[in-house]
């Protein structure tokens, strides 16, 4: 067929059916990983996913001397931080643009070696997406921040101390930056406007296991104590809620049924509320979460995209092609991010019926603060999509188009697939479990 390793043909038409198991989340497990700098003692982190991004905080752990073994178990991985060291800017740098995880070696490398190199950072292309949250808050601590031609050099001349923020926005990753800088700065720390993602809950869970003082407090308040030392921990990590929206979006889309195994119902309540509204169903088990399409027509939705416990920014896209066939006009306002809708255009190439407005939408009925730079998306439908040629733009719109393939009619290629390992765990495997029809080659 003369396919490259970064292309798959779907012949799209059959509905997903089986069992697939999802492991510990791309937005936790990397950022588990940078904690275990901070230990006197070794760390063991299970349930670590097979994705691109672990596959970067190793190298850089490994190029700043930590020791990094892999158990018996897949998924279970052992970091042993006794001989912290510089690394060389030239060798961090290669790791430049592949990842966002790199910005939260500052707090934990400052603190190890009184200075922190960090390259450029990477990730999924969907906005500015400026780090001032995390340097305004590294500053408060006592950090002096350089930024360089290429990647940010962090030096703390006086140590770090406890600081008072307050965050201009509940960012996940400004979060993270101040609890993996605070757990071990003098004296106290109080984050105010906090994100409290249940990935960010399970990092504190985390700290708290070294020996960290953390209290969440209502509000979006995390109080911390600094503490003099911290020791390694053993850890499970919380599934992957990215994943299993976007496996479920599959099922619904296709008219099919899938059990997610190792998805929890308490993180997934917001969007379990939308499957529902749509008219998907789901029961849910000790060990997972089955999804399918009870039959009959899907129904439009408004969605607004928010911090946690809202609908996150991350379950549209595979969300959106289910929409492409249900009957009437669903909307999506896209809050968190300023440019999230690119991939709707090679939906509308397979004939999707997709209008994105770029500087948002007026709705009396919303819950969530407009922001100044939303988008919205508005989906007409039931629309049949036919195959075509799709190239992979981010992530999140990757997994749609693959969903968008299963549901067409005839022949899609997809390409760029590369892009989609970053968070998803051998989906090819996957997809073959449920039934599948592709040609992959790689
Ligand atoms: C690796 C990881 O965990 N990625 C997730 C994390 O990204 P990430 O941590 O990068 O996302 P943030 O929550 O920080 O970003 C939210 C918003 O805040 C803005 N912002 C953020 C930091 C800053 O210094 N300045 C600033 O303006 C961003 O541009 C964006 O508009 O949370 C996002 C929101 O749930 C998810 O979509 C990503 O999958
Ligand atoms: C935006 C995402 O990830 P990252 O922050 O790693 O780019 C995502 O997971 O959809």
């Amino acid at each position: 067929m003369g396919l490259t390793s970064d292309e798959i043909i779907i012949n799209g038409g059959r509905p997903l059916r089986g069992r697939i198991e999802v492991r510990g989340a791309k937005n936790l497990a990397p950022k588990a990983m940078v904690a275990a700098l901070l230990g006197k003692t070794p760390s063991t982190l299970r349930n670590v996913p097979n994705v691109s991004d672990i596959r970067v905080v190793a190298g850089l752990l490994a190029l700043h001397g930590v020791l990094i073994t892999r158990g018996e178990d897949p998924g279970e991985w052992r970091f042993d931080p006794s001989n912290v060291e510089v690394a060389h800017h030239a060798d961090i740098d290669a790791h430049a643009g592949s990842s966002r995880i790199p910005i939260l070696f500052c707090g934990p490398l400052l603190h190890r070696l009184g200075e922190a190199f960090i390259p450029d950072l990477g990730g999924c292309r969907i906005g500015d997406r400026p780090i001032d949250f995390h340097l305004d808050a590294l500053r408060k601590f006592g950090a002096v921040v350089e930024k360089l031609p290429s990647g940010i050099s962090l030096t703390a001349p006086d140590g770090l101390h406890g600081a008072n923020i307050e965050l201009p926005y509940p960012s996940v990753g400004a979060t993270e930056q101040v609890l993996l800088t605070s757990v071990l700065a003098k004296g106290q720390t109080e984050l105010r406007n906090a994100a409290i993602e249940p990935e960010i809950i399970d990092l504190i869970c985390i700290l708290q296991k070294m020996g960290a003082i953390i209290t969440v407090e209502p509000n979006r308040v995390i109080f911390v104590e600094g503490v003099e030392e911290l020791r390694g921990y053993d850890h499970h990590a919380i599934f992957d809620r990215n994943e299993v929206a976007s496996w479920a979006s599959a099922a619904l889309a296709t008219g099919g049924d899938v059990f997610v195994g190792g998805a929890q119902q308490e993180e997934m309540m917001t969007f379990l509320n939308v499957f529902r509204k749509v008219g998907g169903d789901f029961e849910v088990r000790d060990d997972g979460i089955r999804f399918w399409h009870p039959g009959g027509e899907l129904k439009p939705v408004t969605i607004e995209t928010d911090v946690h416990p809202g609908f996150m920014t991350d379950w549209q896209q595979p969300l959106v092609v289910a929409l492409t066939q249900a009957q009437g006009v669903s909307t999506i306002h896209e809050t968190v991010y300023e440019n999230r809708f690119g991939f709707t255009d090679a939906l509308n190439k397979m004939g999707a019926d997709i209008q994105v407005f770029k500087d948002g939408l007026h709705d009396e009925q919303r819950r969530v603060n407009r922001r100044e730079f939303e988008q919205a998306a508005v989906i007409a439908g039931p629309t049949p999509l036919s195959g075509a040629e799709i190239e992979v733009p981010d992530l999140r719109g990757g997994f749609s188009y693959l969903i968008a393939g299963l549901t067409a009619e005839g022949q899609t290629k997809v390409t760029n697939l590369g892009i989609i390992s970053r968070g998803y765990e051998n989906f090819i495997e996957k997809l073959r479990q449920l039934g599948a029809d592709f040609i992959f080659e790689g």
